[in-house]
Parts: structure tokens; sequence; C-alpha cells
């Protein structure tokens, strides 16, 4: 069996798993996806990989009542989540999507390390880490779930020369998306690590914007400033550039007026904390139109030898 050129990725040089009407070729293409180390459980009757007119990969899954989602495997990135037609999560107008540069929007991935200001001395990587920048293998793919994984490459043991197995669980239900994030350490040695679903999301206006959550009270770190301050709002609104971290606060909603929309972040294991980003203003980045409430492990946790992480983050929306 010969792999048609077109299923090839021009970038990375990997495959594309495609699957087949003919039986034939699905037992053949169940073979080859083993002989890779990924499951039959991929074959489905449509492509399970689809490209963006730049030639880059994802995953489209729905549930049964319509709600869909997109996950790309450069960075494992989920570019969208749509349930009764509306979309809830964005992607910057200036984002790249040939694979030239992470993918600035959706659930973007930050890990090994959140920040080079982040206090994690550990770590002396890149801002955001390398996760963002690698092409994930699609483990199994079904109508409404992906699994991806990551595994050192030469690229990341050039920054961070750890044994380490990380693997990505989006599924769609029909009120939900949800996420689980897990990382092994199968090395030796301890390490350490930070984490963060830098999660963008669509808002119709930022003056129709609120983030409610339990803010009110905590303190928090105004990275615009470098001053540790007290929340005394209720709900958080947004009229100049932000970039706040809540420490122990992971119970976002993102409320819009204008759409009559709220999405609400379940922080159900691993993420401890929440960074509110906009870069008020910036109207390339678009910054009127969306919100980052990111799931963060903010303050570097150490994963023993053998022994793993997990981070779970689900998004419910309703009407409000
Ligand atoms: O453009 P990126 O790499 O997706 O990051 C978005 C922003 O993420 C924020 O967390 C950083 O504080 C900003 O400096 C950065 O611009």
């Amino acid at each position: 069996w010969v792999l048609n050129p077109s299923t090839i990725n021009p970038r990375t040089g990997s495959a594309a798993l495609y699957a087949s009407k003919s039986s034939q070729k699905a037992i053949k293409r169940a073979a080859w996806i083993e002989s890779r180390g990924g499951s039959a459980a991929a074959i489905t009757d449509k492509p399970v990989t689809l490209k963006n007119d730049e030639g880059l990969a994802f995953v489209e899954l729905t549930s049964p009542n319509g709600s869909s989602t997109q996950v790309y495997t450069l960075g494992a990135c989920v570019t969208s989540y749509k349930t009764d037609g509306v979309e809830y999560l964005k992607v910057r107008p200036d984002a790249k999507m040939d694979g030239s540069k992470p993918i600035s929007g959706g659930l973007a991935f930050c890990w090994p390390q959140f920040g080079p200001d982040s206090g994690n001395e550990g770590l002396n990587l890149q801002q955001h880490g390398f996760a963002r920048n690698e092409d994930w293998q699609i483990e199994s793919v079904t109508g409404d779930e992906v699994v991806m994984t990551l595994s050192p490459t030469d690229y990341s043991k050039g920054m961070w020369d750890k044994e380490f197995k990380a693997t990505y669980t989006v599924k769609v239900t029909d009120g939900s998306l949800d996420t689980v994030f897990n990382v092994k350490n199968e090395g030796s040695e301890d390490f350490v690590h930070q984490a963060a679903l830098h999660s963008y999301f669509d808002i119709s206006s930022i003056k129709n914007l609120s983030i409610e959550g339990s803010f009110k009270g905590k303190e928090y770190l105004d990275k615009m400033t470098g001053e540790t301050k007290t929340e005394d709002r209720d709900a958080i609104t947004i009229g100049e550039e932000t970039d706040s971290v809540y420490m122990g606060v992971n119970d976002p909603s993102v409320v819009d007026s204008g759409k009559g929309k709220k999405i609400s972040v379940v922080d159900a294991k691993g993420w401890t904390d929440c960074v509110i980003w906009n870069p008020f203003g910036n109207e390339g980045m678009g910054y009127d139109n969306f919100v980052c409430a990111e799931s963060v492990a903010f303050n570097p946790v150490t994963v023993p030898a053998g022994g793993e992480w997990e981070g779970s983050m689900s998004l419910k929306a309703e009407n409000i």
C-alpha cells in the first residue's frame, strides 16, 4: 500500500490519518496506524484529519446534538468550540495559521513553562514553553474525542532534556467541552513544570464583558505594574491593558451581555489559578473581541520520577 502524497503534511513530512470507505483499505490503514503506535479506533468513515487553507492539520469533533470543536495537531490547540451555533473560542486576527508560529488563540498550550518572569528558576525556556510549537501525534480519534500525545524530540531536548509523555484528551459532549492534560515523568529524576491553557474567549465587545468568579477579596499579581493587589470587584471588567495572575481562583465565567451568553470554566483538577489577559487598545491583536481567562498551574510543580500531573478543564455554555 502506497501513501497518497496528498496525505503527507508538507511541513512535517508525516502522514495524515485518512480513513477509507472500503473495508480492505481500512484494514491496511489500521495496520499502518498500529505500526506507528496508534489505535485502530482512529478508523472512521471520514478523513480524521482535515487541512486548513494553509496546510495545517486538524480534527473536527461533533457531539450528538451538533456541538463541535476543532483541534490542531500543532500545539494540540483547540481553536473552536461551537454549541447552539455560537462560537465561544477566538483565534486572534493576527494569528499565523500556516505553522510559521504557534497559534495565538483558542486553548493555546503553555508547557512546561508559563512565562520567563514567573519565578520558575529551574526552567530556562522560552515564554510559554515549547509544547505549542510542536506537532502532537494523534493517538486516537473517534467522532467526539481525540487523544493527542507529545514525547521528547530533538527540539524539546535542546531546551529541556527530560523524559516525559504528555497526553491531551479533548471531548465534545452535548453540554460541554472536556479537556484532560496528563503529564508523566518517565525519567529517573524529578522534574519541575508549570502549565497553562491560555484560553481565548470570543466576545462581542470588551464593553459587553464581565468575568464572574471567586475574585473578590483575592490577591493578584498585576503584571502591568509588578504590584500585588487585592481584588475588590465582584466581577472583572476591562478598560485598560490587563495581565493579572489570580492565585487560588479557578472558576471564571465569561459573561457577554451583547451575545446574551455566558461560558464557565470548570477547573476540576490541577488548574489552581487564573490569568486574565487582554491587550486593551491593540487593534492588530483584535483586543475588542476576546478576553483570555486562562487555566493555570502558576507555581512550579514537582513531578516525581515515575509520577504524573493532571489538569482537567471543562467549558459549559449557557444563556443569560
Ligand atoms: O502572542 P502569544 O504568544 O500567543 O501570547 C499572548 C500573550 O500572552 C500573555 O500571557 C503574555 O503576558 C503576553 O505578553 C503575550 O503577548
